[in-house]
């Protein structure tokens, strides 16, 4: 069966956060559908939905992030949005994704995965290894901080949270020193050329599950959308996801608590990485391990099983050192 493509009279409905970032992953997204299917952009309605992680006053507080609602923090709204049929599809960076959806809903779109690194942002330092000693560093990602922690235990961290500009005016006023954001987002955003960053290692700072991915959510049942999808899918990013989201799945975990991973392929072969924390970075556990590329997922779930085991309960709990 063939489906009516859409058009300017019956367009399909973009649900997308309102950020520079989330539109630009939006705007990304309709090129490729476009391009795939020789549409006009006109095609498209891009529809921008407000979540509680959009919630300025909430979000330039000090809270931390997983006070503030934790998993689904910038989802939740939207796919209520899918399901009311107010928008057709979602477009999620995969890093923000619980990794489970609502009963209708299916997320298994993705388009290929950016630069997968964190950088450091600094204008007058290059890295971490040259932050003296006792320096203030700015990040509000439970991850980063404790990895950043258990490395250098002597720097102090403080809550930095807004978009690239407001950072990088803090920086300026000598709030921190330096602050992190992923790489995927600053070169999504063009904004590379204008901002001091240093992409920082894998084996330096092993990236959140899923980071510099994005991926595209439909209601299951709606056929013509999923058809729409099929020539713009990365089979690649979702094998590697696949792998880094059991794992994730087996920790229970989602990006606000301190777990890393990171799924590579080569020939045939998937090697995933993983990382888990106590949030005061006190302790770090890490695993690698290799599987045939159709096993991913059970890696990640095997690998993400015996990391909880050696962790013991508790490990996630706060110390009050
Ligand atoms: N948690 C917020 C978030 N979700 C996705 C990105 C960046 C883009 C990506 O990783 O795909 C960011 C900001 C950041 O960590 O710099």
């Amino acid at each position: 069966m063939t489906h009516a493509l859409p058009s300017p009279d019956a367009p399909l409905k973009i649900g997308t956060r309102g950020s520079p970032l989330a539109l630009a992953q939006a705007h990304e997204t309709r090129a490729r559908i476009c391009a795939a299917f020789a549409l006009p952009e006109a095609a498209f309605a891009i529809v921008v939905i407000k979540t509680t992680g959009d919630d300025r006053a909430l979000i330039a507080s000090d809270t931390p992030l997983k006070e503030l609602g934790g998993k689904g923090l910038f989802t939740k709204e939207i796919e209520a949005a899918l399901l009311s049929g107010a928008i057709d599809i979602a477009v999620h960076s995969m890093k923000d994704m619980p990794v489970d959806q609502p009963e209708g809903l299916v997320l298994d779109c993705y388009l290929p995965r950016e630069d997968v690194r964190d950088a450091f942002i600094s204008p007058r330092l290059g890295g971490i290894a040259d932050l003296p000693r006792g320096a203030v560093v700015g990040t509000s990602s439970l991850r980063r901080r404790a990895q950043l922690l258990n490395r250098r235990p002597d720097l102090e961290v403080v809550q930095f949270r807004g978009n690239v500009q407001t950072r990088l005016r803090k920086l300026e006023e000598g709030v921190a020193s330096c602050t992190f954001l992923a790489m995927a987002g600053l070169t999504r955003l063009g904004m590379l050329a204008e901002v001091p960053a240093y992409p920082i290692a894998p084996e330096d700072m092993l990236p959140a599950v899923a980071q510099g991915a994005i991926g595209i959510e439909r209601r299951a049942d709606d056929t013509a959308t999923a058809a729409l999808l099929e020539p713009i899918h990365h089979r690649e990013t979702a094998q590697r996801l696949a792998a880094e989201r059991a794992f994730l799945a087996a920790l229970d975990g989602s990006c606000e608590t301190p777990i890393a991973g990171l799924a590579e392929l080569s020939g045939g072969t998937l090697r995933l990485r993983g990382e888990i924390l106590r949030p005061d970075g006190s302790e770090t556990l890490t695993d690698a391990g290799e599987a045939p590329i159709a096993d991913g997922a059970a890696l990640g779930r095997d690998m993400g099983r015996r990391l909880l085991e050696r962790a013991g309960p508790g490990f996630f709990d706060w110390r009050s050192a």
